[in-house]
């Protein structure tokens, strides 16, 4: 099959899985793409699906600095321009997405493994993203304050210049999106840094800015790993990060961002519970208690994975989720019929492998699945594929119910009372998103009020409009992603005090 690369965009709205080769640099600052310094540290990305290189990730050193001066120069420019002319860009941006949206969505697909009906949804989100932050761009204002005597005080609401995305591997181009959205809102640059593993979306979204008319330097893509990442949280031009990834590393970043009193967004992981009780719409749990959990393979940090059934629809659950588990089809993430695609790494998948055999030594029953899945298609068979698994007997001190697996496991444990479902459902120092299932009115706002985490669903699982904030309780972080609270994250406040008299001196 003829090889296809990035430049040749007609074939590329078509490229099938095992086609695509990514040879264009992936750096983007200063309004264009930069080729990489030195090359030493190369470092190859796979097609999850194929397991065959897609390209070569080029972290970078000192570049970095470049594309922060870049950023700052951009920055300088956007934030003298009224919401009204940013958000007309914005909106110019958001159409071009919605128009490359197969193109980006394919992209997507050889880089992350998901399945192509998944990633056009994820490119939706981004686009619907940048709308909804354009429509607010116009609205962020200050308050004006009366004091004695005719003066006042009066608020703007100003950016904070140099933001820094970094990015996981799960959802490259949507991340991108939600960081850089309401950043650019608010007036700020960003430069972006999206995890080694996906480095291939991330610029497609800075040369989108760019045509929709950003000043150069505004939206800007660094490639690397820890040691460039490092290299963003220290500087000093930098005003806040924002991450997205694990607790360990989100530990890290916050670290370093206080050593230069930065601001900090951390959107790390979860292990969420998803309660279903016997008075629920029990089809309704059941899509649910799957929407929670094999989304993205199972790679979602919000994912519902301690799945807790009362007792008395416990047959009836398992059955009918076992059957539908089974149903998944797994294979090629380019097919429209596939619904679960290849996990993002190899020692990814062996991870998850081990999470599953770790599950069955301490006693769960698997139900469905749990094994590495080879496709009948040859050119698939190294891809990292798992098939989806439901495991039973699981108990609350099981490994597999309190790490983040990460995977596509849903462990499932029985409950009989409310008070005791929501004990066990907090005893974990996570508490990203939560769920709940029941037709009773007054018990669904209880158990969303007691749960600690930052998102309750009730009565669905894994929704997320870009209306509506999104954010850890606990060791899942803090600050919000996406809805209007956003842009308080993105901005500072800045007070002017007017004295309309004269000046009453004690001295
Ligand atoms: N909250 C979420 O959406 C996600 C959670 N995870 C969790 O994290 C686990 C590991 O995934 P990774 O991609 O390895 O997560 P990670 O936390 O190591 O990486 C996330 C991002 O941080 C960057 N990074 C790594 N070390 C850094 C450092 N010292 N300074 C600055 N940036 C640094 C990475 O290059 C990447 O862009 C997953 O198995 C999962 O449990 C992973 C992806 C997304
Ligand atoms: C599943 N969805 C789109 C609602 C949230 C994804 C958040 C993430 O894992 O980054």
């Amino acid at each position: 099959m003829a090889q296809q690369t990035l430049l040749s965009l007609p074939e590329f709205q078509n490229v099938s899985t095992g086609a695509l080769v990514v040879k264009e640099p992936l750096n983007f600052w200063g309004g264009a793409r930069v080729k990489p310094k030195d090359t030493k540290n190369s470092e190859p990305v796979y097609e999850p699906a194929t397991g065959r290189v897609l390209c070569d990730m080029i972290p970078c050193g000192e570049e970095v600095d470049e594309a922060i001066k870049s950023a700052h120069s951009a920055y300088l420019k956007w934030s003298k321009l009224s919401g009204m002319e940013r958000a007309r860009i914005m909106l110019e941006a958001a159409r071009i997405i919605r128009e490359r949206r197969d193109e980006i969505a394919r992209a997507e697909v050889a880089n992350n493994g998901k399945s192509i009906t998944e990633a056009q949804v994820d490119i939706d989100v981004a686009w619907q993203c940048i709308e909804y932050y354009a429509g607010i761009a116009p609205t962020l204002s200050g308050q004006h304050i009366q004091l004695p005597g005719g003066s006042f005080a009066y608020t703007r609401r100003e950016p904070l210049g140099v933001c820094v995305g970094i990015g996981a591997w799960n959802y490259p181009f949507q991340i991108a999106a939600w960081k850089s959205a309401p950043a650019m809102a608010c007036g700020n640059a960003m430069v972006f840094k999206p995890s080694p593993m996906t480095p291939v979306t991330a610029v497609m979204l800075a040369e989108i800015y760019k045509e929709a008319g950003v000043p150069d330097g505004l939206f800007n893509v660094v490639q690397g790993g820890a040691e460039t990442g490092g290299l963003l949280c220290h500087h000093p031009m930098v005003a806040k990060v924002s991450f997205t990834g694990s607790v360990p590393t989100g530990k890290k970043v916050m670290e370093m961002a206080a050593k230069g009193v930065k601001q900090v967004t951390l959107e790390l992981g979860g292990k969420s519970p998803l309660i279903i009780f016997k008075d629920c719409e029990l089809e309704n749990a059941i899509k649910g208690a799957l929407m929670a959990n094999f989304l993205t393979q199972g790679e979602v940090c919000c994912n519902g994975t301690r799945v807790f059934v009362q007792r008395e629809i416990m047959p009836q659950f398992l059955e009918e989720v076992v059957k539908r588990t089974k149903a998944i089809p797994v294979g090629d993430p380019m097919c429209e019929e596939t619904r679960m695609g290849a996990l993002i790494s190899k020692p990814h998948m062996e991870k998850v492998l081990g999470f599953i055999k770790q599950a069955k030594e301490q006693g769960a029953k698997v139900l469905c699945g749990g094994e590495r899945f080879v496709p009948s298609d040859p050119k698939l068979k190294d891809g990292y594929f798992v098939s989806p698994c439901v495991l039973d007997n699981c108990r609350d001190d099981m490994t597999c119910v309190k790490e983040e697996i990460f995977g596509p496991v849903m462990s499932v444990l029985p409950f009989d009372t409310e008070d005791e479902v929501l004990q066990r459902a907090n005893n974990t120092t996570f508490g990203l998103a939560s769920g709940v299932f029941t037709r009773d009115i007054a018990r669904a706002h209880r158990v969303a009020e007691n749960l600690q985490a930052g998102t309750c669903y009730i009565n669905n699982y894994n929704v997320g409009p870009v209306e509506v904030p999104f954010g850890g309780y606990k060791m899942s972080g803090f600050g919000r992603e996406n809805g209007q609270v956003t842009t308080e994250y993105y901005s500072q406040l800045k007070t002017v005090v007017v004295e309309m008299g004269d000046v009453e001196s004690l001295f």
